[in-house]
């Protein structure tokens, strides 16, 4: 037990920075590093916030466990007087999915965002003061990705200036909103406006479903629970729901009308503001979805590095610190560095483009507020490209790491199951990856027709006014440090997105109309925005580098971190690299060296670049990944808490084993 301990500090001995300083720079800034800290410490240490085994509770005993969690929260936000900032990182430690997500998430941005300055000040003191609780009804059984297609309606009824809520078939019904099933009072739904027997498409309202006395659902109200989904624990704390309408009246200024209005005689007016705001509320979620991908990878890379250091198998014996024999760390091995040490990379890359996306939201948000629309199309595009990329990359990580802890990845304990599964279907919610991959190339196809307007593009496809110069540039790499340079790396990259919008661009004129080009080449369209998406994630890893960055050591790392987050990319995309012509074959293979070369100089400092999350044991509920590496003692303690561990004979025992025993030895004595 002891070796195992000393083994990790070890480790943290090497380190060759700052892990302090790293953690400032982890947290986004000081103030957000201390406040987090402080709130995670308090998380951890409050026995009402403990985190049982969720594996085995039944769904009734988990999604109870997850309201009581839930009320203790509210409690203790309002006994401690949290802010806003540190409520939020109070939720996020507790890491119990629950009603609250949605009604913070979704429902309260959809009413500051699409909801009139009267209307938010009903309705947001309510919502703030938890009077009412509300979720998101968009999906439907019928209808996800396609919005525009969704089949509910609200016909306004001029003569009691009601709307006439209902589910006229039943693929109409709503289907998956979370807290829906048996917490919400209120939700947002999104139905087809009809008035003067005008259909005028998708809009939203603020519709009570139950009662706020006995929480009975209200009359022409169906409401329940969509059931278990996909892993023990994980979303099962959360009652994704099912809700349908029978001509359920709400009064007209139910409506959310910031985007439009109907009138008390029945008139559809338009404001001055893009239809699309009505999807702001997606926006904003999108945004903060790229920085729980960071999160999630980050969990599962820290878990599977500090487990990869004490875990030992084969090689020629080595002596510890004490002289003593012992076998190959598992990290020392090449294939486990490939593995692992991109995922690394990839946490903190999604990091910093996390953070770089708050900041275009934010500004969005002040552009918006000054009437000044011009950033929505680019802020669509980027949240959608990042939350794909982002979330489908940390899925596929997470999985990646709990193969990379081998058997003992596979437990519940080693907290990789439950995070995989609870992770996983980010690559659908708020938006199917490929439906929003496919956003991002429409953006790009109009970003390329409106270049031979003359219109300069902006922002993110910025790069894209040097069309002519990378469309025939060469890389310039001749040996394998000149692929450390940035600019060198930037060009590759550039190029291959433009190459491949381009190509498709080209291709899509070959069809009789805009809509079949663009049905046939769907999977080429992918790629490219794939790679303008992996563009951005590479430039905003390199532009951080460019500021100002403090701590002994600390720049040095984030210098190793980004080569092997793009040179990585460029091993894995090599088809695309090759096949656009913007990089060599032996400039391919110069890019393999110096990435194995980049391995063996992170290797001293991986503990200790995991350690910079800061996260406490409570937050990673993983043996596995315990601060101290004191893997083995726990994980047999873990399994003598096995509710299989509580008898030392089974139930079930008399009935089917023991009666099949005397049988065998019966007949074989016979
Ligand atoms: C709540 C969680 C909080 C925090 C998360 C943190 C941790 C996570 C932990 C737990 C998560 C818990 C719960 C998860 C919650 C999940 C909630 C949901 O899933 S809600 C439902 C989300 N649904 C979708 O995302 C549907 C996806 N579909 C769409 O977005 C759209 O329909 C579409 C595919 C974009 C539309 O395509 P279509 O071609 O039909 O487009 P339209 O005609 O409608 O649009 C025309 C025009 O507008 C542009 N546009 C589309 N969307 C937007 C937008 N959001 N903003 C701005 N502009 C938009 C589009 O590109 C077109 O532009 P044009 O080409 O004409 O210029
Ligand atoms: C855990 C979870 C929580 C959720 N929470 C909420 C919530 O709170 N509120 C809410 O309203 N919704 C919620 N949803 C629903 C979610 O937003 C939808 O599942 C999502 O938008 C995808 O839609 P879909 O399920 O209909 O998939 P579909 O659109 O049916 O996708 C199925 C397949 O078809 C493909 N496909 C679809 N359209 C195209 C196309 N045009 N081109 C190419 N391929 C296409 C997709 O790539 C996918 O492979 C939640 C979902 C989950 C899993």
């Amino acid at each position: 037990m002891e070796r195992i301990m000393d083994h990790l500090a070890h480790e943290r001995s090497k380190a060759q920075f700052s892990v302090e300083e790293m953690k400032i720079i982890w947290a986004g800034s000081l103030h957000a590093f201390q406040v987090s800290d402080r709130i995670a410490r308090l998380v951890a240490s409050d026995p009402g916030f403990r985190k049982d085994n969720r594996a085995v509770l039944s769904r009734k005993e988990l999604f109870k466990s997850a309201l009581r969690k839930a009320a203790y929260v509210w409690k203790r936000i309002n006994e401690l007087a949290l802010s806003e900032e540190e409520a939020s990182w109070l939720r996020f430690y507790v890491d119990e999915l629950a009603y609250a997500y949605i009604h913070w998430g979704m429902f309260v941005p959809a009413i500051k965002g699409s909801a009139t300055e009267e209307q938010q000040q009903k309705w947001l003191p309510l919502a703030n003061n938890m009077q009412i609780i509300g979720t998101y009804a968009q999906t439907e059984l019928g209808h996800g990705s396609n919005v525009r297609g969704l089949e509910t309606t609200a016909t306004f009824d001029q003569e009691t200036d009601e709307f006439i809520i209902h589910s006229p078939t039943l693929t109409s019904s709503k289907w998956w909103p979370g807290g829906l099933g048996k917490v919400a009072t209120h939700a947002v739904v999104y139905a087809r406006l009809i008035t003067d027997g005008q259909d005028y498409g998708v809009h939203g309202f603020l519709v009570q479903i139950r009662s706020l006395d006995d929480h009975f659902p209200l009359p022409g109200v169906t409401v329940g629970d969509i059931g278990m989904k996909f892993g023990s624990g994980a979303f099962n704390s959360i009652d994704n729901g099912f809700l349908r309408f029978n001509h359920v009246r709400i009064p007209r200024n139910q409506m959310l009308m910031k985007v439009s209005r109907v009138t008390r005689q029945g008139k559809y007016v338009e404001s001055n503001v893009p239809k699309q705001l009505l999807y702001g509320a997606m926006v904003y979620v999108r945004q903060i979805i790229v920085a729980d991908a960071s999160i999630a990878l980050s969990r599962a890379v820290c878990i599977a590095t500090r487990y990869s250091a004490v875990r030992r198998q084969f090689g020629p014996p080595h002596e510890d610190e004490n002289g003593k024999g012992v076998e190959t760390q598992v990290i020392d091995y090449k294939t486990q560095q490939s593995r692992l040490f991109p995922l690394l990379a990839s946490a903190y890359a999604f990091r910093f483009v996390g953070e770089w996306l708050k900041w275009l939201y934010t500004d969005l948000i002040q552009k918006l507020e000054a009437n000044d629309f011009s950033t929505l199309p680019e802020a669509h595009a980027c949240t959608a490209g990042l939350k794909s990329l982002t979330t489908s990359a940390a899925a596929d990580g997470i999985k990646e790491c709990w193969k990379l802890c081998g058997g003992h990845g596979y437990l519940s304990s080693s907290g990789l199951p439950e995070l995989y599964a609870a992770f996983v279907p980010a690559c659908t919610y708020e938006g199917d990856n490929i439906v929003l991959l496919l956003q991002v190339s429409r953006f790009l196809m109009k970003t390329i027709s409106q270049l031979q307007t003359g219109k300069k593009p902006i922002g993110t496809t910025a790069y894209m006014a040097h069309v002519e110069h990378l469309i025939q540039c060469r890389c310039t790499v001749q040996k394998a440090e000149d692929w450390l340079n940035p600019s060198v790396i930037l060009e590759a990259f550039e190029a291959r997105a433009i190459r491949l919008s381009v190509a498709c661009a080209e291709n899509l004129t070959k069809f009789a109309t805009p809509l079949q080009g663009f049905s046939e080449l769907s999977p080429d369209l992918v790629e490219a925005a794939v790679a303008h998406c992996q563009l951005i994630v590479v430039s905003k890893f390199i532009e951080k580098l460019q500021q100002n960055i403090e701590g002994n050591g600390v720049k040095q790392q984030l210098e190793t971190l980004c080569n092997i987050y793009c040179l990585n990319l460029i091993h894995k995309h090599l088809g695309d690299f090759l096949s656009t012509g913007s990089i060599s074959p032996k400039q391919a293979s110069l890019a393999s060296d110096q990435l194995r070369s980049r391995y063996s100089k992170l290797r001293s400092n991986v503990i200790a670049l995991v350690d910079a999350f800061n996260y406490t044991d409570h937050f990673l509920g993983s043996v596995l990944g315990r601060y101290d590496g004191n893997v083995y003692p726990k994980l047999y303690e873990e399994a003598w808490k096995d509710p299989l561990n509580d008898s030392i004979v089974p139930d079930g025992y008399h009935e089917y084993i023991q009666p099949l025993l005397k049988q065998q030895l019966q007949n074989a004595r016979l």
